[in-house]
């Protein structure tokens, strides 16, 4: 398929050379999509139906067999050899079974040891005689060993995650899953789903996948492309709300930023944005030949208070402005007898006097400047924040230093999805078809309706965990999170089953949940891997490095990647350390290589990650990185959670008392 691909010629069907630019690029992409990847088998499953799909179901129909692979292939007939895995009849190799066998009278798996196939098995669906079986092969997919970055799940989608993964795009779904669920996985799946089965349209609006750092973006970036998906855009909040010539060079006080992540900060922005219209007070005389027309105050003022009753943006509604009042300066000139036309109504619009009571009226706004003045300007911050922000809360806000423009301003992140609102109410943001939107329980809601703003005539996959949330404002129900998102009429779903870490380390990152997060349900592991949980004492905590490197040292005896996972203030001695032993390392989101398998974590980088062996340094000094102890044993609870095969705790000072119980 690569071959034909590379062999079409495209001299004789294009015009001219922007076409053959075009098509090549096309063509340039197919190859890409038709790359061979190495140990990525072409299929790593069959059916067999009763029947062929859609013939009659009558008895003496042919059944007829498929290959299920990640991409459709065909032989030099254009005959399928290989289904896509997306494809409606492929649908049954993740759902059927013998209670509902779908028709399928055999679905096979193989199983491959380095690309080579080496296994298959059976489940013979429609033979009441055959019991129903574990099978041994996914098991086995699934407790493989972690080396390098996210894979795809495709031979192995669960039954649950798929009805996840192969949900329609008119919806928006939200799923709640404790760690290791698969969250990432199907968000990242169904993106894959939804391009194959609606691919024009999601050309045409495009997707995105919003996860919470560069570390993990780098961690989850082959997965689509392995599927053949390279179109889609990944983006963390930050790089979504970036704007040209305003850099983020200021953090803000934890008290500060919830203020600025706060949904009602939408509204001050709202108000400040229109406090810019202002009443006509003067009549407008446009000067045309030998004629002057004349618009009195109370006619302007009733153009001006007509679009501000519509919902319409400001920037739109200000250049609706000359149009209106250029259509009544022509009702004057019919009404005198005179018979303009459009050309006219262009002209009077363009006016300079026309122009000048515009600008007095409804004076263009530039975003950044107006926050800048929300953020300096207590007389204006006042004025706009009267009834929903508290004093204490806008003297939060305020500068203290207020800057002299917008270039020099040490701007935060929260700063700019303020600055992003202000823009979108001045003129609205281009909406994709679908964003997903990974680890959502750490935004604030201000962040939620700038993802949201990206998607409004499209639709959204939201992933998260709330034991996880380990901001300020972290995420306390999925309802206000979706109403801010503007999706209110999402699905909730929740996954429980998982497929990351081991039965013992769940069971015991649980015992944290009813402090971090009361009421959810642990997560009930596929994983047995006994003795996958070591609790060390150093003792003295002058051994604490030591005993460390000891444990990291113990973990490179073993197949798979190793994260040294410790609070980020303790990361420096660690490198150190690490260093003087003479132990290479690699940070998050640097490729593990079967050289180089450790990667010293901070905690705050390691959510959404995964590595086989997990050394943790210090579980109190985690705790303690954070302002408050929920969101410390929050964090512990995703630090604990990154293991595939075993996790050793090493600490010298006490344990926190949630996980001694
Ligand atoms: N059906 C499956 N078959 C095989 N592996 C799976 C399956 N589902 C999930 N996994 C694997 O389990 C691990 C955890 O998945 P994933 O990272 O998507 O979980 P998550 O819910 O996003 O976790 P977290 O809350 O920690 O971010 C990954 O290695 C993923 O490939």
């Amino acid at each position: 398929m690569r071959a034909d691909v590379e062999a079409l010629d495209i001299r004789d069907v294009t015009a001219n050379w922007v076409n053959a630019l075009v098509l090549q690029a096309q063509i340039d992409d197919r190859i890409k999509a038709l790359a061979d990847l190495a140990h990525t088998p072409l299929f790593f499953g069959r059916l067999d139906y009763l029947h062929a799909p859609g013939a009659d179901l009558a008895e003496g129909g042919e059944g007829e067999q498929f290959y299920i692979g990640r991409r459709h292939v065909h032989d030099t007939e254009g005959d399928p050899m290989v289904i896509d895995w997306r494809a409606p009849v492929s649908q049954p190799f993740y759902r059927a079974s013998k209670a509902d066998p779908q028709d399928v009278a055999l679905r096979r798996r193989f199983g491959y040891t380095g690309g080579e196939l080496t296994a298959y098995e059976d489940e013979h669906l429609s033979d009441p005689a055959e019991a129903a079986t574990v099978s041994r092969l996914l098991q086995q997919e699934i407790e493989r060993p972690r080396v390098g970055p996210m894979r795809d799940i495709v031979a192995t989608i669960q039954p649950e995650q798929d009805r996840l993964v192969r949900s329609g795009l008119a919806g928006s779904v939200c799923v709640q899953g404790g760690p290791g669920t698969g969250k990432t996985a199907v968000g990242l799946h169904r993106v894959a789903y939804l391009l194959y089965a609606h691919r024009e349209r999601l050309a045409r609006t495009g997707t995105l996948v919003v996860g919470p750092n560069r570390s993990f973006l780098q961690y989850i970036e082959q997965v689509l492309p392995a599927l053949g998906e390279l179109e889609v855009r990944q983006a963390t909040v930050d790089d979504l709300v970036a704007r040209d010539g305003l850099e983020v060079r200021g953090a803000d006080a934890a008290a500060t930023a919830v203020v600025k992540g706060d949904a009602r900060m939408a509204e001050v922005l709202r108000r400040a944005v229109r406090s810019h219209v202002s009443e006509p007070a003067e009549p407008l005389v446009v000067v045309r030949g030998s004629r002057r027309w004349r618009v009195p105050a109370y006619e302007l003022q009733e153009i001006v208070s007509e679009l501000l009753a519509r919902d319409m943006r400001y920037g739109a509604a200000r250049d609706a402005l000359p149009q209106r009042i250029a259509h009544t300066v022509l009702v004057r000139m019919e009404q005198a007898g005179e018979a303009p036309d459009d050309r006219v109504q262009d002209a009077v619009a363009r006016n300079p006097a026309v122009k000048a009571a515009v600008k007095a009226v409804w004076p263009a706004v530039d975003p950044a400047k107006l926050v800048l003045r929300l953020l300096s300007d207590a007389g204006f911050l006042a004025a706009h924040a009267d009834g929903l922000l508290t004093a204490d809360e806008q003297r939060l806000l305020l500068w203290e230093k207020p800057p002299r423009s917008v270039r020099s301003a040490k701007w935060s992140p929260a700063d700019l999805v303020l600055i992003d609102e202000a823009a979108d109410l001045v003129e609205r943001t281009p909406s994709l078809g679908h964003v997903v939107l990974d680890e959502a329980q750490d935004l604030s809601p201000m962040q939620y309706r700038a993802v949201g703003r990206r998607c409004t005539t499209g639709s959204a996959t939201v992933l998260g965990d709330l034991a996880q949330g380990t901001t300020p404002w972290a995420t306390r129900g999925w309802a206000e999170a979706l109403a801010h998102l503007g999706k209110p009429d999402a699905q909730v779903e929740e996954l429980t089953a998982g497929f990351r870490v081991p039965r013992e380390v769940i069971a015991y990152a649980s015992r944290l949940l009813p402090s971090i997060s009361p009421g959810l349900a642990p997560v009930s592991s596929v994983r047995e891997t006994p003795g996958s949980l070591v609790v060390a004492q150093a003792g003295d905590p002058e051994r604490q490095t030591a005993e460390v490197l000891a444990a990291c040292r113990a973990s490179l005896e073993r197949e798979g990647s190793i994260g040294l996972i410790a609070a980020d203030a303790r990361i420096p001695e660690l490198a150190e350390a690490l260093a003087a032993a003479g132990m290479e390392w690699l940070s998050p989101g640097q490729e593990t290589t079967a050289q180089s398998r450790l990667t010293l974590v901070p905690a705050s980088l390691a959510k959404g990650l995964e590595y086989d062996y997990v050394v943790l340094d210090e579980p109190a000094a985690v705790v303690a990185g954070e302002p408050d102890e929920r969101t410390g044993l929050r964090r512990l609870y995703v630090c604990l959670t990154r293991a595939v095969s075993g996790l050793t705790a090493v600490h010298s000072l006490p344990l926190p008392a949630a996980l001694d119980g």
